[in-house]
């Protein structure tokens, strides 16, 4: 049913998981959103829905209807075994702005699922530091492939691309084409050789925070 692409275990692509007329709307709830719901940071500016998560335990938070829809629509896919998702990052980069490579880590079920908003752009994928190759650690050494997110799609990091490979976004304005895309076959109009720009990019990062508390209360007194 859902469209695997070759790179490591697993990544699932879906273009147009959501509709022009969806993605305005969600545009709009996260510009809606009160000002002190953004954080602000050096290269990108976030909002947390669901709550903070937080090695602890994360102090779960109703879920507004207009994110809810689509943490349905994801968990209908069973993706994240017995659990649903409870958790959402949205993301908002501007044209330039990216994120350092990463691992998601264990404060999540090892499902991560991922809406883009407003613009495309690369998310890049590195090997680990092996335990029998120190020397090979620039990221450039590293760099193993990019998945293009165009605006509406959906992807799926699953298994060892969650658990053992990094994740991250250049910061760059433009990304060119190249056969490092993975899943060009789907990017339908786009070919080997063009210059893509980029625009402001909202990313809806939805995931399965394994530890929850109910309220402040129990929380406060650990
Ligand atoms: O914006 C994205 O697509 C990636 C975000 C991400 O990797 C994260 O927030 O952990
Ligand atoms: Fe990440």
């Amino acid at each position: 049913m859902l469209a695997q692409i070759q790179a490591p275990p697993t990544i699932y692509y879906i273009p147009e998981f959501i509709s022009p007329e969806e993605e305005q709307r969600l545009m709009s709830s996260v510009y809606a959103a009160p000002k002190p719901k953004w954080t602000q940071l050096s290269n990108r500016r976030l909002q947390n829905w669901g709550g903070l998560p937080h090695p602890k335990g994360m102090v779960a938070e109703d879920i507004p209807q207009w994110l809810k829809t689509y943490i349905d629509k994801i968990g209908r896919l069973g993706i994240f075994g017995d659990c649903l998702p409870n958790h959402v990052l949205v993301n908002e980069y501007e044209a330039g702005q990216g994120i350092m490579p990463h691992e998601d880590g264990p404060l999540f079920y090892p499902v991560v699922s991922t809406i883009s908003l407003g613009s495309h752009t690369f998310l890049d994928f590195y090997r680990p530091i092996s335990e029998d190759n120190q020397d090979s650690t620039s990221f450039e050494e590293r760099y193993l492939t990019s998945v293009l997110l165009q605006p509406r799609s959906l992807i799926l990091v699953c298994d060892d691309m969650y658990k053992t490979y990094l994740h991250g976004i250049e910061e760059r304005t433009t990304d060119n084409v190249t056969d490092k895309v993975v899943n060009l076959s789907q990017c339908e109009g786009t070919s080997i050789g063009e210059t893509l720009s980029r625009k402001t990019r909202i990313s809806l990062t939805i995931r399965h925070v394994s530890k929850t508390f109910k309220n402040k209360l129990i929380f406060g007194k650990r």
